[in-house]
Parts: structure tokens; C-alpha cells; sequence
């Protein structure tokens, strides 16, 4: 290999620290350019070898956190092979990055941490806040996805911890809808937790101090929401994994481009699953009598999904209302039980139990005889053996959604689920399982994720400069998952598409919020207005990172010049 000659300046980006790849894809002509030459190994390989040796590498990970800190380790030391290696294997690393094992990587955040790959805003940070998010190295973000890590998962608070979920997250962002991995902003505020064991951790990396109150939250989320779109105006916030988070979606909603993923984001998805689960069973939405269990932000969130889908198919809304029956920790809720309700719950409480309460889920199921039952409990076990049992009896088909993650808080899993209903559910969960061998057919589960939504739904927002994220636009990105669910996957049993279409699924989420935000008036895009499906999908796609297409520098004036010059094209 020849050497760069003594006389070439210090290159631009070392000089304005800009940070360069070493990539040993990068052909001699690209080394020279980012002066790489001579700190990698001669031999300029394959991007197929660069995956295999990091396929090699994760497969000798004994554990699911190693494999975790493996692929965190390779996503710092090389950005675009981490996403390389993502997108041609969204099935088999998602359930790595993401749940269930992104769960047991936030419960040992403190025991594992390497480096901080978000940003942290705290509590006496109040009246700061924007000069601590001027401290982001990187100029330009377009998405964050924040969390105060409140209930991270279904494990519970787990403080400054749960900055694992917006960097999971945002792993998806930009493989599953091409985002750029340098324009999202992990964001963990730390407003103090109520987890004691942490508390008294001297690892755990958050202030030793009691979680904040309601009004104090309010009037530092305030001051967060003016702070992040003076920064990066128009910035996109998905509000994640908050343990009360309706209060301020309502109050930012039609303020700034926001959404809450755990209630929005999972209504979309389960509401698609429904309506493909529907479509199996052949029984009219008039018939249908769903029980929850669990109505915090995801079990009401999702029910009012499909409240909505249930009214555009004929019903009304009280009609639609009244197929829903909520279970939470004390029972059935109903309006004469005793106890004062949640604001969020009252919706659902049932007012035609004529003075009877029931206590549990069993009791629940042979009073209502639903035709299907939705896990968002957290509760492990929760649909026993007597539960399935009772609702194969009750159906032919019954829909059984344990969606509550990671996979060690599932109501049950594909095993039972298939088990105890005699192979007849219709299933989706929150994390994924393996197929399942039962009476000499391989039976496969669907994996009722936000995943499948949040992405699009984002993407979506970002190109068509959304004003707001509407209601609408969440609707329509449900519909569109359920209609990219392909005719295969409908005969393979499945409710979703396979995780390995996630990119394509993005596009045609991504294009049909953009087209319903275009409807409302929410766009401020106006290039794009009035395309065509094809040309839209076109668009959307020509502006989606693709870490196959990069070159050497990763960010900044540089690496638009080289990406965009003739440079590219001649290199790669
Ligand atoms: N599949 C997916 O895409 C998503 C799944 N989830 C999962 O849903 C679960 C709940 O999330 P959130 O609603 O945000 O939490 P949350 O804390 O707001 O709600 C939990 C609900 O479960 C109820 N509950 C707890 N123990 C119970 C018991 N023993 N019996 C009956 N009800 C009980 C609580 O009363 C509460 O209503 C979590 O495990 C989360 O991981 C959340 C968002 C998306
Ligand atoms: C998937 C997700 O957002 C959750 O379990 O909270
Ligand atoms: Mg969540």
C-alpha cells in the first residue's frame, strides 16, 4: 500500500475533530482521502466478510448481554457496519438491541456501562435545560426519543437506567426507516426514581433523590419541550416509556411534532393486528368482545385504537365502547366498584355490571366469554392454563395478544398459548418467540410490536415537516401495516410482515402518514405534495440512510461533499 505523502495537510476533519470510520471496507483511494491509509490492516475487504467476522464474533458471545455489549461496541467503534449488519439481519439482532434483551441490559445499565451514548438531562438542570442540550456534539437532530425511565419496559422504574430504551429505539429508527444515525438524540431525564435497590447502588449512575411529583415533571417537560425546539426547531419527540404519560401528550400533541409511542405508536400496531386477526376469523366487529388486562397508557391506548376501527366500521362509539371490558389490579373496572378511578380508565369502566364485582381474570372471562384477550399487564402468567383453556371453549379462533415485554413479563407465552387453546389461537406478542411444533405443524407467532409503527410514523413526520402528529396520522399508519401484511405471511398464519421487510414496511408507513398529514394541512413540505404513491415511495426512499452507500467521514460539510460528489460514485 502506498503511503500518504509527508507533505498532505492535516485532513479537515481531524482537524475540526470531526470523527472518521475506520472501515476496512474503505477501497485505498478513500484512505488516503479521510488519511485512514496506514491505521488499518492492508487487506480491503468485503462488506459480505466485514458480517461475517461480526457474525463469527457475536455467535462466540456465550450470553444475551454479551452479545448486547458486543453489538453497542461495534455500533460506537463503526457505525455503518453496525447497520449494515442490522439490516440484513433485522430478525436475528432486533431481539438483541431491542426486547427482551435491551430489558436486561437497563436492570444492569449501572454494572455494564461503557460510555454515554445519549444525552442526560436532570432535575437541577431546570432553567438550563437548552444550554445542556447546546452540549450535543452533533448540529443537526431531527428525532429524540425521551424517557425519564419511569417504567422501562414492563420491569418497572429503573431511573437513568432506561437510557437503553431511546438508544434501542432509535437503533430502529435509523435501520428500520433510514434515519440518520447522527440526527437522533438519545434523551434520559433524570427526575430522580422510587427505586430503592438503585437508590442504594453506589453504581447507579442517576442523583440519589426520590422521584419528582406530578407538577414538578409538568413544569420541567414545559421547559424541555420550548428547549428542544429552540435548539432543533421542528424536532420530532416520541415520548417513551413514562409511567403517567397522558398528561403531556394532551398538552403537547397539537403544540409540537410529538407522540407517545407506548400509547399511540402500540395502538397502531395492535389495532393492525386486530384487523388482520379479524379478517381470519370472519366475525363482524358487532361480535366482538374484548377483555384487557392491564389499562395503563398501552391497554387504553390500544383499546381506543380500535374503538376508532370499530366506529368506521359501522358502529357508533358507545356501541364500539361497549366491546371492551379492562381488568387492572383490583378486577373488572366498573363505576360502582369502590375505589376512585384513574382519569385515563373512566372511558372503559363499565356502568351494566348490575352491582356485581369480579376480582379475576378467570371470573372476568366466564362473565364477558370474550372472543379475544389482550395482555398489557406486565403480569407473567396471567393467561394460565384455565384462561386459554376457557377461551378455546368460547371460540374457534380465539385472539390471544400477550403483549406485555420483555418476554419475562408475557401473560404467556407461544408455547401455553398454543398448548392450552389446542393450536386454535390467534397470536401476537409484545417480544418474540420461536415457532412452535404442535401436532406435526410448525405453527408461528406474530410479534405485535411499536416497532412496526414507530418508525414510519417518525420518518414520516420528519419529511413532511409535520406541524403536529395527528391522531389521523397514527390511523392511517395502522392501516397501512395491516394492508403491507403480504399474502404469504397471511398463509403463514402471521398478523405482521416478517421483521426481515421491516425497511420496506417503513416506506409505506412512512408515505401513507406523510399523505395523511398532506390531507389535514399539517405538511409544510410542499415539494412533495400531490405525488404519486410510486413517487412518494421513491422520494422517501432516496432520502433513507443507507449505510451501504457511505463513505469514509461521517459527518458534517465533509461527508455531505463526499457523499453527494462524484468521489462516491467512483469509489463505491
Ligand atoms: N407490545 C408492545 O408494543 C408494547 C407493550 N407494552 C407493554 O405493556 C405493559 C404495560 O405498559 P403500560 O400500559 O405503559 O404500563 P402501565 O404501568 O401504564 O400499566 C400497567 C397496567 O397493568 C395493571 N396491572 C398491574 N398488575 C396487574 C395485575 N396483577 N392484574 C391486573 N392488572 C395489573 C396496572 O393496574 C396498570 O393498569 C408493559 O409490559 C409494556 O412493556 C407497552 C407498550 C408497547
Ligand atoms: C415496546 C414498548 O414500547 C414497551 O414495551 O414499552
Ligand atoms: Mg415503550
Amino acid at each position: 500500500m502506498a503511503s500518504t505523502p509527508k507533505s498532505t495537510p492535516v485532513s479537515p476533519e481531524r482537524k475540526q475533530n470531526k470523527s472518521t470510520t475506520l472501515d476496512t471496507s474503505h477501497p485505498i483511494e478513500v484512505r488516503k482521502q479521510i488519511r485512514s491509509h496506514g491505521l488499518l490492516p492492508p487487506n480491503v475487504e468485503s462488506h459480505a466478510l466485514q458480517a461475517q467476522r461480526c457474525l463469527k464474533q457475536l455467535a462466540s458471545k456465550t450470553t444475551s448481554i454479551e452479545k448486547y455489549i458486543y453489538l453497542s461496541n461495534l455500533r460506537n467503534a463503526n457505525s455503518h457496519l453496525f447497520y449494515r449488519l442490522l439490516l440484513d439481519n433485522f430478525s436475528t439482532l432486533t431481539p438483541i438491541l431491542y426486547t427482551p434483551v435491551v430489558g436486561e441490559a437497563c436492570l444492569k445499565w449501572s454494572e455494564i456501562y461503557q460510555r454515554p451514548e445519549g444525552l442526560y438531562v436532570s432535575w437541577h438542570d431546570r432553567g438550563n435545560i437548552a444550554n445542556v442540550l447546546r452540549n450535543w456534539p452533533k448540529p443537526k437532530v431531527e428525532i429524540t426519543v425521551v424517557t425519564d425511565g419511569s417504567r422501562i419496559l414492563g420491569l418497572g422504574d429503573l431511573g437513568v437506567n432506561g437510557m437503553g430504551i431511546p438508544i434501542g429505539k432509535l437503533n430502529l429508527y435509523t435501520g428500520c426507516a433510514g434515519i440518520r444515525p447522527e440526527n437522533t438524540l438519545p434523551l434520559c431525564l433524570d427526575l430522580g426514581t422510587n427505586n430503592e435497590a438503585y437508590l442504594k447502588d453506589p453504581l447507579y449512575l442517576g442523583a440519589r433523590m426520590k422521584k419528582v411529583t406530578d407538577a414538578e415533571e409538568k413544569e420541567f417537560l414545559d421547559e424541555l419541550m420550548v428547549a428542544l425546539n429552540t435548539v432543533w426547531p421542528g424536532i420530532v419527540v416520541q415520548f417513551e416509556d413514562f409511567k403517567n404519560p397522558f398528561p403531556a401528550l394532551e398538552r403537547y400533541q397539537h403544540k409540537y411534532s410529538c407522540f407517545n409511542d407506548d400509547i399511540q405508536g402500540t395502538g397502531a400496531v395492535i389495532l393492525a393486528g386486530i384487523i388482520n386477526a379479524l379478517k381470519a376469523t370472519g366475525k363482524p366487529v358487532k361480535d366482538q368482545r374484548a377483555v384487557f388486562i392491564g389499562a395503563g397508557s398501552a391497554g387504553v391506548g390500544v383499546a381506543k385504537q380500535i374503538v376508532e376501527f370499530f366506529v368506521k366500521e359501522g358502529l357508533t362509539e358507545d356501541e364500539a365502547r361497549r366491546c371492551f371490558w379492562f381488568v387492572d389490579t383490583k378486577g373488572l373496572i366498573t363505576n360502582d366498584r369502590g375505589d376512585k378511578l384513574a382519569p385515563h380508565k373512566i372511558y372503559f369502566s363499565r356502568d351494566d355490571n348490575n352491582g356485581q364485582q369480579f376480582r379475576d381474570l378467570e371470573q372476568v372471562v366466564d362473565y364477558v366469554k370474550p372472543t379475544m384477550l389482550l395482555g398489557l399487564s406486565t403480569i407473567r402468567g396471567a393467561f394460565n392454563k384455565t384462561v386459554l383453556e376457557k377461551m378455546a371453549q368460547l371460540n374457534d379462533q380465539p385472539i390471544i395478544f400477550p403483549l406485555s415485554n420483555p418476554s419475562s413479563n408475557a401473560e404467556c407465552s407461544f408455547e401455553e398459548a398454543v398448548k392450552y387453546t389446542d393450536g386454535k389461537a390467534i397470536f401476537a406478542s409484545g417480544s418474540p418467540w420461536l415457532p412452535f411444533l404442535y401436532k406435526n405443524k410448525i405453527l408461528q407467532p406474530s410479534q405485535g410490536n411499536n416497532v412496526y409503527v414507530f418508525p414510519g410514523i417518525g420518518l414520516g413526520a420528519i419529511l413532511s415537516k409535520a406541524v403536529h402528529i395527528s391522531q389521523e396520522m397514527i390511523y392511517a399508519s395502522a392501516v397501512a401495516l395491516s394492508n403491507a401484511t403480504n399474502a404469504t405471511e397471511i398463509n403463514d398464519g402471521k398478523l405482521y410482515p416478517d421483521m426481515d421487510r421491516i425497511r420496506d414496511v417503513s416506506v409505506i408507513v412512512c408515505r401513507e402518514v406523510i399523505k395523511e398529514a398532506q390531507a389535514q394541512g399539517l405538511d409544510r413540505e410542499t415539494s412533495i405534495r400531490g405525488m404519486s404513491d410510486a413517487d412518494l415511495d421513491a422520494w422517501i426512499r432516496s432520502r433513507m440512510y443507507d449505510p451501504y452507500k457511505e463513505t469514509g467521514v461521517d459527518e458534517g460539510v465533509q461527508g455531505e461533499k463526499i457523499r453527494g460528489s462524484p468521489v462516491k460514485k467512483s469509489l463505491l
